[in-house]
């Protein structure tokens, strides 16, 4: 039966942010992912999964600066001691979190980059999170992300992170598969599902309504057929909810949306 992680960074976001771990748990959620821990202290965030019995099942390791438009520095020629920073300080944050995957953001190709070179300081800071993570039982999660969200990000597709996984060779790095990104760039989830689940190589999945990326059953993706795919295939592992509530920041928004949710709680 597959689990789904309420994704602090965008659900409850009519309540602060450490008062969304509560606001989950009082849902029935069991798991929690959000995109980065790093303003606040671990053991700030350790006590509100601890209190509300949750785990934390993924967050992205530092992207860059963020607030100026990086998104993710792996793929960014002369930024590997940032990079190997940063992998340092999310392993750090996993430990104390009792967190198993790292989301390893691609990062936005620099313009007039060459692309070999792109792609090969990809692979080696990738292999070298891997190998920094490996110890302590954390995967490294790759995440295609469509080109409408983020144009020019480096990673868009299923078959080319399967490809890059391959060359970069290590057993724990893994795909973040983002059926909403999937269906935005390539469609046919249920083919793509049955064609990747089964390689050993998705290491999470994520959902939100496509286009508007609200809830699951807002939109044109059919998700109740895509979670009986899941669960027929065995998959018991974590979805993560990444969507915007419907009605934004209104009170309640969240909860008012989470009827799709009941029948898998
Ligand atoms: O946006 C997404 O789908 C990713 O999961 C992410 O972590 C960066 O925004
Ligand atoms: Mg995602």
């Amino acid at each position: 039966m597959p689990r789904f992680a309420a994704n602090l960074s965008m659900l409850y976001n009519d309540v602060d942010f450490l008062d969304r771990f509560a606001a989950a748990a009082r849902e029935g959620f069991k798991a929690v992912e959000y995109l980065f821990p790093y303003a606040y202290p671990a053991p700030e965030l350790a006590t509100r999964l601890q209190a509300n019995g949750l785990q934390q099942v993924l967050f992205n390791a530092p992207p860059g600066n963020w607030d100026a438009g990086e998104r993710g520095l792996a793929c960014l020629p002369g930024r590997e001691a940032e990079f190997r920073e940063g992998i340092a300080k999310a392993i750090e944050y996993a430990q104390a979190l009792q967190c198993p995957r790292i989301h390893v953001m691609a990062g936005l190709v620099p313009q007039g980059a060459d692309a070999a070179t792109v792609r090969a300081t990809y692979i080696a800071n990738v292999r070298y999170a891997a190998e920094q993570a490996a110890p302590h039982g954390i995967q490294i999660l790759l995440e295609p992300i469509n080109g409408r969200d983020m144009p020019g990000f480096f990673l868009s597709r299923q078959d080319q992170a399967h490809a890059l996984i391959a060359e970069i060779g290590a057993a724990n790095v893994k795909v973040q598969m983002d059926l909403y990104h999937c269906q935005i760039v390539e469609g046919d989830l249920a083919m793509k599902v049955r064609q990747y689940l089964p390689t050993g190589n998705v290491g999470h999945f994520q959902i939100a309504g496509v286009p508007e990326r609200h809830e699951p059953d807002v939109g044109e993706i059919n998700y109740t057929y895509l979670f009986k795919l899941l669960d027929s295939m065995g998959y018991d592992g974590w979805i993560g909810c990444e969507y915007r509530p419907a009605r934004g920041a209104a009170a309640h928004a969240t909860s008012d949306g989470l009827g799709w949710l009941k029948p898998w709680l």
